[in-house]
């Protein structure tokens, strides 16, 4: 258990202004304790001496503007707000012009400066993966169980879990051979564990007590794991961090609707400020900590830094995402991507560059070009190096480690492309972690309280501008139900499901059953060929 106290008596601002506030000054020494994985008991938050210290970071207006603009049709919130939400709309560009100016003076003349105690809790969301070779299949189920993963029209929206049994189980002994191949499980509760306590620790040089939170999707700790954790240490600041440079419906989308969920269904988390910060691949430390890594990786790893193409290779998603829902994943990307150029080329790194999505599942369309089409056309092209960079994601995984090291450098290989090197994802990297630390302290000003709003025919509890806000940008006809906490964890523990063939054979049965009634009431390619289910998983 480790346990952190709050101390000073004064919000102070980097240009050295310090602001005491009377009842808040007067208390003294803070008392302001947080326990990590600790009992009830050990948090101290409710002492009667209460003060925290909190230094803001400048904020100026591009970052007003980042918080005020959501969704993927980048609405600006005075457009935002023609619609639904329009005046809250307005009160946050208010908000945003306001801290920009002068972020102390903002943070005072907010109903934040009440009588309560900042206990400040960053929330990092991530996709999760399997420790051991016996989650696959688990996990597997979780992924596919996910509406937002895969997004059945509504008729045949019960067959999501049978559909989930069958398509992990046919998926499972591929998956476990590419995870066996990099030491038996994913690294990414590691690595995500590491990137939250570095991020805690540099808030906290920051002169900000926070505690962070890890929430992975589809594995352990998960997200509903972390919620407990946050309602225990009692945070009443809570800043939501997708560890996505780029937003997408499928990765911090499916998150955020399940936070959503967590939500609705507890009053006591409603009562929680908080702020999501959406995508940050346009940050400044960010874009700069992958340029470094690039430069160095064409330093290093090839004779001739100036004759490798740079590769980035993101991870993919179906087509009808961006078409039909609106997901605005593919113009983050590109718009990464140029950013991620532009600042190479200020470092005076002049190289081609090409940008192709990987991984992708099942037969329908999913983003182009697809990386292994592109490698074997460089190839035929007669290209000779290839500086591979992960693009979607900041930590190391199955994709980086097996698919992009080992399949696709293999590839490469036998399409003529002799010279290979990857990009190491961030990971930990000081730059990044501290870029982060910058934006959660931008976005802390923006946790603001939680009302009750109605939505459809559901009483949801939706947090203003914040998550609820920022899903409503997405047709909500098209994106399917939310998974709810207790569908989710049932399969999280390995001896619920355990993939036997006795749970096989009782599942598969009754949904080929189905299945074939369906195909046979569709007629022709029946509902499911459309979908061209059971090729290609
Ligand atoms: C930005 C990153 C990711 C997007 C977008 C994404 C979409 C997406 N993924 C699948 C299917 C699978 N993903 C799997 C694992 C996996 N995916 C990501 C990232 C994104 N996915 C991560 C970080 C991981 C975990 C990696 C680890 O180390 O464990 C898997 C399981 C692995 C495998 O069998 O290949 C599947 C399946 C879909 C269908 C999709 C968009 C709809
Ligand atoms: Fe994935």
């Amino acid at each position: 258990m480790e346990t952190r106290t709050c101390d000073g008596g004064s919000i102070s601002t980097p240009r050295g202004r310090s602001l005491r506030r009377g009842r808040r000054a007067r208390r003294g020494r803070a008392r302001c304790a947080y326990a990590r994985d600790a009992s009830p008991s050990a948090t101290t938050a409710s002492g009667s001496s209460k003060e925290t210290r909190v230094v803001m970071s400048r904020g100026n207006e591009e970052n007003a503007g980042v918080f005020a603009r959501y969704g993927n049709k980048r609405l600006h919130y005075s457009e935002a707000g023609l619609g639904r939400g329009g005046a809250r709309a307005r009160r946050g560009i208010e908000r945003a012009r306001a801290y920009a100016s002068d972020p102390a003076a903002f943070y005072l003349s907010t109903d934040s400066m009440d009588d309560e105690e900042y206990r400040v809790g960053v929330l990092l969301l991530n996709l999760g993966g399997p420790e051991t070779l016996d989650d696959v299949q688990p996990f597997l189920y979780n992924l596919f169980a996910d509406p937002d993963i895969i997004r059945l029209p509504g008729p045949v929206q019960f067959l999501q879990g049978f559909l989930a049994n069958v398509l992990s189980a046919q998926r499972a002994p591929k998956s476990r051979e590419a995870y066996e191949s990099i030491g038996g499980g994913s690294p990414l509760r590691a690595i995500t564990d590491a990137q939250a306590e570095a991020l805690r620790e540099a808030i906290e040089r920051r002169g900000i007590e926070a505690n962070t939170y890890v929430g992975m999707r589809y594995w352990k700790p998960f997200t509903e794991d972390a919620i407990d954790a946050i309602k225990r240490d009692r945070v009443n600041r809570l800043v939501v961090l997708p560890l996505y440079p780029q937003f997408s419906i499928s990765t911090s989308g499916s998150s955020l609707r399940l936070l959503e969920q967590c939500f609705a269904e507890d009053e006591a988390l409603a009562k929680v400020r908080h702020t999501v910060i959406p995508s940050w691949y346009q940050r400044p430390g960010y874009v700069r900590a992958m340029s470094q890594m690039i430069a160095q990786t064409l330093k290093t790893k090839f004779d001739d830094e100036k004759e490798p193409i740079i590769f980035f290779s993101a991870h993919g998603v179906p087509v009808s995402y961006v078409e039909k829902a609106g997901d605005p994943y593919k113009d983050e990307m590109e718009a990464c991507v140029r950013l991620i150029m532009e600042d190479l080329r200020s470092l005076g790194v002049e190289n081609e560059h090409v940008l192709a999505y990987q991984s992708r599942v099942g037969p329908v369309e999913w983003l182009k070009p697809y990386t292994d089409d592109t490698i074997r056309e460089l190839g035929k092209k007669g290209t000779k190096a290839l500086c591979a960079v992960p693009i979607s994601f900041v930590s190391e995984h199955i994709e980086t480690l097996e698919e992009i090291d080992m399949e696709y450098r293999e590839l490469a290989e036998e399409s003529g492309i002799k010279k290979w090197g990857r990009v190491p994802a961030l990971d930990t990297d000081p730059l990044f972690i501290d870029d982060l630390a910058e934006a959660v302290i931008e976005a802390l000003p923006y946790t603001t309280r939680m009302s009750r709003r109605k939505l459809g025919k559901d009483n949801v509890n939706v947090p203003p501008a914040e998550i609820g806000e920022l899903l409503a940008n997405y047709d909500r006809a098209k994106l399917a139900i939310p998974v709810t906490e207790s569908s989710i964890r049932r399969q999280g523990r390995s001896d619920e499901f355990n993939g036997s063939s006795n749970d096989l054979v009782n599942v598969s049965v009754v949904t080929f059953c189905i299945l074939l009634f369906l195909q046979y009431a569709a007629g022709a390619n029946g509902i499911f060929g459309s979908f061209g289910v059971f090729s290609n998983w």
